[in-house]
């Protein structure tokens, strides 16, 4: 198992290239179930996740053809309707492709995810919207058993929280259905924007992204189309974050304003400087940061896929800061290896108080999830000392060529294979 060792105390600065975004990409894939293609899709990040995704859709029958590096040709027949559950226990975006094969072959057979670090995270409002749609769901030996014969049929379907994945699926599903779908509390991040315009693309019918209801009319069939999938929001404000806590000065190139603002008001408020530049985003750290309260919330809020950088960053701020997660039950794992690090945070039920100290210590600690693997890494970045981070393929799931952007911008950092 790999670890990354880093050497603390270096300044960023320089440019770093922000990917696609992973949280749109898996699900553009997904997409592809929809048609037989070829569903070409440009700006795929080459992460872990990705490739998972490639295993699971090459087993549903797809061909899946890696273009270049960031390229990938989907298309191909539906062979088999089954997730299995080595895969889905892996990702949960396989959830996703439930929708999708419902909506064109009339049967699924999907594992159960379970729960996973971050929270029990059922997914009982994806179920829901399927059985409005007309599904039957039966749930058995660990897997979900959907189908609906007759085809799916357009539904109203209110979603009591405005959950991402249900979402995505249901809006995915929805295309294919006989008449019209209104998902109402839809969710509005962004990702769902990216997935609604390559739909469009393939000759979906979709209206309302954005504004919490979609309105999908159903179409006979869907086909093939290119498609360039969004920057990564979440790996742009990662590498904000790296700028600031390091004191440094990054060009985020292809970092977009408009995918958050929540992101880019916290770290002003926090002390630091966002400029618009016509690349990207440049964020710079001005002066002593300073402690903040924080809240995660559904986009246009606060995002909890950001909130452990955050705490890594507000550890050596200048007085108290808050953090509150409202998404997630158990998301705070990062706090005792921050704590190790020297920081000090305590957690009171879904708060987290962060006391800012002066500065932080290497040490070795260990990766419970992606974001909390990165937060750590920016610890790492900012402390005296070497730190050595274990069980980084959580961190290869989401984020591309660590070591090699921040070493680009000065960082201390490389990766060793770790003996067993
Ligand atoms: C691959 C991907 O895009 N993952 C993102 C997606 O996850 P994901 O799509 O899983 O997130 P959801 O918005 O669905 O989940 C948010 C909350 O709703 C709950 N819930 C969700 C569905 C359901 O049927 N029942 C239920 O109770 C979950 O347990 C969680 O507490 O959105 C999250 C919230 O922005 C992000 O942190 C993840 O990075
Ligand atoms: C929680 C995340 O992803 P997933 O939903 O795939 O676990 C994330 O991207 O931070």
């Amino acid at each position: 198992m790999d670890q990354f060792i880093i050497e603390g105390g270096a300044r960023l600065n320089g440019e770093i290239p922000i990917g696609g975004a992973k949280n749109s990409g898996l699900k553009l894939m997904v997409a592809a179930l929809l048609s037989p293609g070829p569903l070409v899709l440009s700006n795929v990040p080459d992460i872990a996740d990705i490739r998972t995704m490639k295993r699971l859709l090459t087993g549903l029958g797809m061909e899946v053809v890696q273009v270049d590096p960031h390229t990938l040709s989907l298309s191909g027949q539906i062979t088999s309707v089954e997730a299995p559950y080595d895969i889905v226990s892996k990702m949960r975006a396989s959830i996703l492709v439930l929708g999708p094969l419902l909506a064109r072959v009339g049967e699924a057979k999907v594992s159960l995810p379970g729960g996973c670090a971050i929270g029990t995270r059922p997914v009982d409002l994806h179920l829901k919207g399927f059985e409005a749609m007309g599904a039957e769901i039966v749930l058995e030996n660990g897997y979900i058993n959907a189908s609906a014969p007759g085809g799916l049929k357009g539904a109203r379907i209110v979603l009591p929280f405005a959950s991402v994945g249900a979402t995505e699926n249901l809006l995915m599903a929805a295309t294919l259905a006989k008449g019209t779908t209104e998902i109402v509390n839809a969710a509005r991040e962004p990702e769902i924007a990216d997935l609604a315009g390559c739909l469009r693309a393939m000759g979906a019918r979709i209206s309302g992204e954005g504004t919490g209801t979609l309105v999908i009319e159903g179409v006979p069939a869907l086909h093939g189309a290119e498609y360039a999938v969004m920057p990564d929001r979440i790996e742009c404000g990662t590498y904000a974050c790296a700028a600031v806590i390091t004191g440094g000065d990054l060009l985020l190139v292809g970092g977009r304003e408009e995918d958050q603002e929540a992101v880019i008001t916290a770290l002003e408020a926090a002390g630091a400087e966002v400029q618009l530049d016509q690349r990207g985003l440049r964020v710079r750290a001005r002066g002593q940061l300073r402690g903040i309260d924080l809240m995660t919330e559904p986009y246009p809020g606060f995002p909890t896929d950001m909130q452990a950088q955050f705490m890594a960053m507000l550890a050596v701020a200048d007085g108290a800061s808050m953090i509150t997660e409202t998404i997630f039950e158990n998301r705070f794992m990062h706090v005792p290896e921050l704590n190790r690090m020297g920081a000090n945070v305590n957690i009171h039920g879904r708060s987290a108080i962060i006391r800012g100290v002066r500065g932080l210590s290497g040490a070795r600690v260990m990766a419970t999830d992606l974001r909390a693997s990165f937060s750590l890494i920016l610890a790492g970045l900012r402390a005296e000392g070497e730190t050595v981070l274990s069980r980084i393929y959580h961190l290869d799931r989401g984020y591309e060529g660590v070591d090699r952007k921040l070493a680009a911008c000065g960082a201390i950092i490389r990766r060793v294979r770790a003996e067993a």
